[in-house]
């Protein structure tokens, strides 16, 4: 007989979840989800001109680059094996109006951003948001009218957008504006315009945030900003209403789905992937980045493990990828750890 000198008894003693903790290769084999440079996309801000890297002060790290710039730096992210970057416009304040008819001039700024990239850089994925914010005068994603931004009208001027963007050379439209009924349409009109293989990446479930913060200054939105994004944005309260729009998403034929912002919204990430299955991607918005590097630059985290740590738990929580301004380091240090 034992001396049972200890309170682990005979019937939970053997059950020892620490012998596959034991030893790094124990714990290699048994781990279940990894993070690779494959499921890293980098989101990047362009500003007019040339040899401008003006650092975003809310973002630590963080630039607006000119496109001969961004040019250079998408090199290095392709050299590292990013598949794909977003872009994003900071667009002169003289272009920006209250419909954001910018954004369709085939030539503006994001578009010229494109073509610099895929000339330069073809086998890096270019993917292009449509949202009206970076173009209007009030910083709404759509067009406002009488204090209301408009449904309908907003989709038909997104759908020629996308069409432009498309002709530029993006391989993916984005949209993020969370319009009704616009995938469908934007799915229609590209097809119809010979773009039957630029694909569609829905910001499905895109939520009213306050993570979105730095983000508005990286753009030059957040003065212009009247009110707030509540009536067309989902409620962080709700969690059915986002799959049911991500629903009709795929339904119109979303070729992949986002949820926005990332951390607080893991569970709307399982949800969304176990419910349809199509590649899901998790944006890690401004707002998270910055928590990781304020607290960093503090010395009170450990922020190069937390950007380790929180992209991977994306990928536990079912994300295929995710858009990260962390992508380059990460893509180092995973490059390092190999
Ligand atoms: N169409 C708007 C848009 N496009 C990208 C972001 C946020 C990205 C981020 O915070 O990193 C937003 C949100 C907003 O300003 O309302």
């Amino acid at each position: 007989m034992m001396d049972k000198t200890h309170l682990v008894d005979e019937i939970t003693g053997h059950r020892r979840m620490r012998r596959n903790r034991k030893a790094d290769w124990t714990r290699r084999l048994v781990q279940e989800s990894r993070l690779t440079v494959d499921d890293l996309i980098w989101p990047i801000f362009i500003v007019p001109g040339t040899g401008i890297v003006d650092p975003i002060a809310a973002m630590p790290g963080v630039s607006r680059m000119s496109v001969d710039k961004a040019v250079e730096a998408v090199k290095e992210a392709a050299d590292l094996g990013i598949p794909a970057i977003a872009t994003f416009p900071d667009i002169e304040m003289e272009l920006r109006d209250e419909t954001g008819s910018n954004s369709l001039v085939p030539d503006n700024l994001i578009n010229h951003a494109t073509a610099a990239i895929k000339k330069a850089v073809p086998n890096i994925g270019i993917i292009t948001d449509v949202a009206l914010d970076p173009f209007t005068s009030h910083g709404h994603d759509g067009i406002l009218r009488d204090g209301v931004i408009v449904n309908d009208e907003t989709v038909d001027q997104i759908v020629r957008a996308a069409v432009m963007q498309a002709d530029a050379g993006a391989d993916i439209i984005a949209p993020s504006e969370m319009m009704d009924g616009r995938i469908g349409a934007i799915r229609h009109a590209l097809d119809a315009a010979g773009h039957q293989d630029v694909g569609i990446m829905s910001y499905a479930t895109k939520f009213s945030s306050g993570f979105y913060g730095p983000y508005r200054e990286a753009i030059n939105t957040s003065g212009l900003l009247k009110g707030d994004k509540n009536s067309y944005y989902i409620s962080p309260a709700n969690g059915t209403e986002a799959l049911r729009d991500a629903a009709l998403d795929v339904e119109e034929g979303a070729d992949m789905l986002m949820v926005k912002p990332g951390l607080a919204y893991l569970d709307i990430c399982w949800r969304i992937k176990e419910a349809f299955g199509l590649p899901t991607f998790a944006y890690q918005v401004s707002g998270e980045y910055t928590q990781i590097k304020a607290a960093a630059m503090n010395g009170w985290i450990d922020g190069e493990r937390i950007m380790m740590e929180t992209l991977l738990c994306f990928k536990r929580a079912g994300c295929d990828g995710i858009l990260t301004y962390f992508a380059v380091d990460a893509a180092k240090k995973l490059a390092k750890s190999r």
